[in-house]
């Protein structure tokens, strides 16, 4: 692989600090713009996809950069390894895609996907490409002033948890991918004290519908900050917003 594919998309890794690595972004993004493309693996399940990593030499050498998760949530194998495996092969094989992959019509993994970070108000979302057979996913920016060098590049890891309270978005993030979110709006809502009251009503804001897909990139996603941050939103109103957002987002793209 080559060493930092990354930096030909105009990317760059940089030590996060509590958040480990991430990506940031080299140059200035626009709204609406493809940042990344990348094809992956795709299996039944981490297990299937730790045994196909396991099994060649060229997936090994492709994944030995990630973040091994904590191991206390693994299970384990449920049948005998491989041939030649040892027990700390497979944890670190399973471990590495358990904590990197998503679910995307079964276990995606996508090994330069796999080092942006999570966020509860991301600037940039993903979406599946075409021949949907494959593992093609595409990222584009969803940030309604674009992303400007030098920042942080973060989407949502379950776009659900973007429109839930804090408390609820935390507990889904811890028990499906073992981290405490430690992102900007978690810590905005943290230190408001919002884990512990109770969330008020909104007012609503100005929203984009459906009807409205075909906004030029300026008032594209105008609406947004409101969608994320007014906890009282019925869930199936903001999910079909950032959906409608995101398709927009997909269309404009080059
Ligand atoms: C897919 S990896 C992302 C890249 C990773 N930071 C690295 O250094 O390789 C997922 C891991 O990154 C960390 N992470 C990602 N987003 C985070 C967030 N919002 N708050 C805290 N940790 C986060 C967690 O350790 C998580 O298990």
């Amino acid at each position: 692989m080559d060493l930092e594919p990354w930096a030909a998309y105009g990317l760059e890794l940089q030590d996060l600090g509590p958040k480990g690595r991430g990506l940031v972004a080299g140059k200035d993004f626009r709204c609406g713009e493809v940042l990344f493309r990348e094809k992956g693996f795709r299996a039944k399940s981490p297990e299937h996809l730790a045994l196909e990593v396991l099994a060649s030499a060229e997936a090994r050498a492709q994944v030995s950069h990630l973040h091994t998760g904590p191991l206390c949530h693994l299970e384990g194998h449920a049948g005998t390894l491989p041939h030649g495996v040892s027990e700390e092969e497979w944890f670190d094989a399973y471990s590495k895609v358990r904590f990197n992959s998503f679910e995307l019509n079964g276990c995606c993994f996508l090994p330069i996907m796999a080092l942006f970070n999570h966020s509860c108000a991301p600037n940039a979302a993903i979406t599946q490409l075409p021949p949907h057979e494959e593992c093609h996913t595409a990222m584009v920016v969803v940030a309604e002033q674009g992303i400007a060098r030098g920042t942080e590049i973060v989407y949502s890891y379950n776009s659900d948890c973007l429109f839930v309270p804090l408390r609820e978005r935390r507990k889904r993030l811890l028990s499906n991918w073992g981290f405490l979110c430690k992102c900007s709006r978690c810590q905005v809502e943290e230190e408001a004290g919002l884990e512990d009251d109770e969330e008020e009503p909104p007012e609503m804001p100005q929203l984009l519908s459906w009807e409205e897909v075909d906004l030029k990139n300026v008032n594209l996603f105008q609406a947004r900050h409101e969608v994320l941050h007014h906890p009282g939103i019925p869930f199936s109103e903001r999910k079909q917003i950032f959906s409608a957002q995101l398709a927009a987002a997909v269309q404009l793209a080059p």
